[in-house]
């Protein structure tokens, strides 16, 4: 018989230790994380967790990412963590439609001392990257789950043989395995996990980080 080893389900207080036994959050990133509870709740469950924001620059700083790209910035949490993550020179675009929470990021970003790596373009981001023409090296999807599908359809081709792709809230929860569940953005995630498991152009995985993390490499 084969023994399957399982992740473990992790209550409050495990993922409480987990966080206390990781690197970071720093203090600019709790500063940040507390004024957007502060400011935009509810709304501030958009934010990446702690743990995925460390993992996201740990991951970066490994692959030697140059050129990365963030689809979904918000209050910029994880756009400063794939930042400080980047090789000398390396440069972030950023892409997202609100003016008002970008504010936030871009006022965080001077304060991280990485404003001078990021561009941050406000318009729809499909828009921005059918305009990308060099090879990405680390893309981060994390917007309006409907258009997960077209935004990996857009940066598969783009990302360099080698490259990374992660992408955000894949488990919805745990939303994804209820049949009955009609919500329009657990089904788009539904469909983009079932697209991106039989897409032969990358190798992937499904991470039980955060809300579900799925990261994959480009073959
Ligand atoms: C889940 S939040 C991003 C959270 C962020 N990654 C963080 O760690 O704080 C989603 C963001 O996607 C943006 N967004 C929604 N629809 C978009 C679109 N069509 N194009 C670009 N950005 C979009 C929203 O304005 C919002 O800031």
């Amino acid at each position: 018989m084969i023994m399957t080893k399982r992740s473990i389900q992790l209550s409050a207080d495990l993922h409480d230790y987990l966080i206390a036994h990781s690197s970071g959050p720093d203090a600019l990133l709790e500063e940040l994380a507390e004024e957007t509870a502060e400011r935009f709740a509810p709304s501030a469950s958009m934010q990446i967790g702690p743990e995925q924001g460390t993992f996201m620059t740990l991951l970066t700083r490994i692959t030697g990412a140059r050129r990365a790209v963030e689809v979904g910035t918000f209050t910029g949490y994880s756009s400063i963590c794939i930042a400080r993550g980047l090789a000398s020179g390396g440069r972030l675009l950023c892409c997202d439609v609100s003016e008002e929470w970008t504010s936030v990021a871009r006022r965080y970003w001077e304060k991280a001392g990485v404003a001078d790596r990021i561009e941050l373009r406000i318009a729809p981001a499909l828009e921005t990257l059918r305009t990308l023409d060099e090879p990405v090296d680390l893309a981060f999807i994390d917007a309006d789950k409907v258009s997960y599908l077209d935004y990996w359809e857009e940066l598969v081709p783009r990302v360099r043989p080698g490259g990374v792709l992660l992408v955000d809230n894949t488990l919805r929860g745990g939303r994804v395995l209820d049949e009955a569940e009609q919500n329009e953005d657990v089904r788009a995630i539904r469909a983009f996990n079932e697209h991106a498991a039989r897409d032969d152009r990358v190798e992937l995985v499904l991470l039980p980080i955060g809300d579900g993390l799925t990261l994959a490499t480009k073959r």
